[in-house]
């Protein structure tokens, strides 16, 4: 609690004034924001690596890193004054063996370390089905995106259910966490990567493969055309 009273600290102080957040959210950040992205922890298995993918000011990536030692975080943003923030207070908070700040865009890191990662985590990133064909090419085969959501998430699993079928995602599944803690309790929309999508390139010509990996599956491009934006 005293590392997250500090990370809390950081939000509503350099956070604000780097524009990270919004000055109106400060008084609201434990529980629209801290809180919120901390009850993810209780679907997220003891020792996994996990991706978090446009962190952002390091929600929910630096809130699980505080609340759970055991896990290995990527934070993948793209924005150069994002990732600065994101490198300064994972040093400031003393998270430097458990924590790395990957910039780029999840795309561009699909094919590379650090995925595939366990878990995936996204929060107001994307919608379902461009979030699943940035983010199902992190994770594992049998690995889960976690998209934290709002109270629209089962149309956006309608919408996209399709979609994110044709990328190798299972059915998606609505998940309520922190139920009994905090009222609403948190939405996470649940997709296992059962399966490869393979070969980059126009979507008639994808199709998915049989259980197992190959090397930059999944049509992401490669880590060394990353493209650079301001931020
Ligand atoms: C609305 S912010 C949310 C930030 C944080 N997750 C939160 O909940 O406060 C969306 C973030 O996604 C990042 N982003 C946008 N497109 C991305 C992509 N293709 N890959 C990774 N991050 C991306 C943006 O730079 C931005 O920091």
């Amino acid at each position: 609690m005293e590392l997250a009273g500090r990370f809390a600290e950081l939000l509503v102080t350099e956070g604000v004034v780097r524009g990270l957040i919004g000055p109106r959210e400060a008084p609201r950040v434990w529980e629209r924001h801290l809180i919120n992205c901390g009850v993810m922890s209780e679907m997220i298995p003891v020792g996994a690596s996990v991706i978090d993918v446009g962190s952002g000011a390091g929600l929910p990536g630096i809130v699980l890193a505080v609340a759970r030692p055991d896990l290995t975080i990527t934070l993948v943003e793209p924005l150069a004054r994002r990732t600065a923030f994101l490198s300064e207070a994972v040093t400031a908070l003393g998270l430097d063996s458990t924590v790395t700040v990957l910039r780029g865009r999840a795309e561009d890191v699909a094919g590379g370390p650090p995925a595939p990662a366990d878990v995936v985590t996204a929060r107001a990133v994307a919608p379902l089905d461009r979030l699943a064909g940035w983010c199902l090419p992190l994770a594992a085969l049998g690995g889960r995106l976690l998209a934290l959501k709002g109270a629209s998430a089962e149309e956006e699993i309608a919408e996209h259910r399709d979609e994110i079928a044709r990328l190798g995602g299972g059915d998606p599944t609505v998940r309520l966490c922190g139920a009994g803690l905090i009222d609403p309790p948190a939405t996470v929309v649940e997709i296992v990567r059962e399966r490869l999508v393979v070969a980059p390139g126009p979507r008639s010509s994808q199709r998915t493969a049989a259980q197992g990996r190959s090397s930059g599956a999944a049509g992401g491009r490669g880590p060394g055309k990353r493209r650079s934006r301001r931020g």
